[in-house]
């Protein structure tokens, strides 16, 4: 058994508590928002963000950092990204030199362009920074449906050691040295997933989804691999592989804002009406930053960026993403 501390008690951190619960660890969970923390201690259920899920009698709560961290075998940071950097620096001081934290977060700061293992890594510097992502929306999880995901880690030994803790009869863990593909795949995808939310709200069909989900991981893989990240990880669980799942689910927040958006909703009032966490919305201009430094063209995410900061029209974006001059699918091969 191990002793866990999990950062966040959203959706996802509270899926992720049962899951290692079951398993067999000792689990602690932090929330900010004291509110939360009584709520979760006495209801043992989160009524808002995983709802019908019965959390056990023997999971602690709290709003002390410390206690979530100190002496805990790994710890999950599972906050929005916007809250990635500050949680982390809480976190600073009752870290010890070597210890195991997990980020579940996608996301890329937007005035660093950092990946979020980077940003807690300079907050905390004696960690042992790993990562987990893939398809896998907490409302299944929380339901225990077979879902696959991978965990990233700078060493095969937290890699293993991470896929021992986390994998079940319905969860299973893969591993991988490509902590920087994981990241960007799991951040960019969500941005893909809010045209994809964008094109259901215009109306539009199947045909157009398989497009922007294709011509998407086309863009994501290009700036990823450029960047240096690994190929496979974009065509893996963690690039197409969340994609398809974020940008396809009734479950997605991402895809949820961009249906309302298609609708005529302004990016406000889309965020407003889905309540919890729209990380496509922070990571589409630290894309498109990202695409201008490594000269990438990346047609799909500008557009998604001008609807959302440039009050472009999504009917209007998706004209000129089709009328844009004809092209090659690819360039692996020619006439030449
Ligand atoms: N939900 C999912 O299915 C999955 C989510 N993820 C990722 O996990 C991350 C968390 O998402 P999710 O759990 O869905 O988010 P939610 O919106 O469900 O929850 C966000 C949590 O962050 C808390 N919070 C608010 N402000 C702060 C702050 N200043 N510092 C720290 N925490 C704060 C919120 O508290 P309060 O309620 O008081 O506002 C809430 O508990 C995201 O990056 C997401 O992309 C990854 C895979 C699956
Ligand atoms: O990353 C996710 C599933 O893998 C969750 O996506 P949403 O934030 O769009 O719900």
């Amino acid at each position: 058994m191990a002793k866990v501390g999990i950062m966040g008690a959203g959706s996802w951190g509270t899926a992720l508590s049962l899951l290692l619960h079951k398993n067999g660890h000792d689990v602690t969970v932090w929330s900010i928002n004291a509110d939360e923390v009584e709520m979760l201690s006495k209801e043992r259920e989160h009524k808002s963000k995983l709802p019908g899920v019965r959390l056990p009698e023997d999971m602690k709560f709290t709003t002390n950092v410390e206690e979530t961290v100190v002496g805990k075998d790994f710890v999950v940071l599972a906050v929005p990204s916007p809250f990635t950097r500050s949680t982390a620096r809480t976190m600073a001081p009752y870290v010890a030199d070597g210890q195991i934290l997990v980020n579940v977060a996608k996301g890329i700061e937007e005035a660093t362009l950092m990946t979020l293992s980077d940003q807690i890594e300079e907050e905390i510097p004696q960690a042992d920074v790993a990562v987990l992502s893939g398809p896998s929306h907490a409302e299944e999880v929380g339901r225990q449906l077979p879902t696959s995901v991978v965990v990233g880690a700078k060493t095969k030994a937290t890699a293993e050691y991470l896929q021992k803790m986390f994998m079940n009869e319905v969860f299973r863990v893969y591993t991988s040295p490509d902590i920087l593909g994981i990241e960007l795949g799991g951040s960019l995808k969500n941005v893909i997933a809010l045209a994809a939310g964008m094109a259901d709200g215009l109306g539009y069909g199947d045909n157009t989804k398989a497009a922007l989900i294709t011509r998407g991981i086309h863009e994501i893989a290009k700036l990823g691999v450029k960047m240096g990240g690994t190929k496979e990880s974009f065509m893996g669980l963690t690039g197409i592989g969340d994609l398809i799942v974020t940008c396809a689910s009734v479950h997605s927040r991402n895809r949820k804002a961009g249906y309302l958006i298609g609708q005529g909703k302004t990016m406000q009032e889309a965020m407003d009406e889905v309540k919890m966490v729209v990380e496509g919305v922070y990571s589409t201009k630290a894309a498109v930053a990202l695409g201008k430094k490594y000269e990438v063209d990346m047609p799909i995410i500008e557009q998604v960026n001008a609807i959302l900061f440039e009050g472009k029209n999504a009917k209007e974006a998706v004209y000129d993403l089709m009328m844009r001059k004809g092209k090659a699918e690819h360039t692996a091969k020619s006439w030449d």
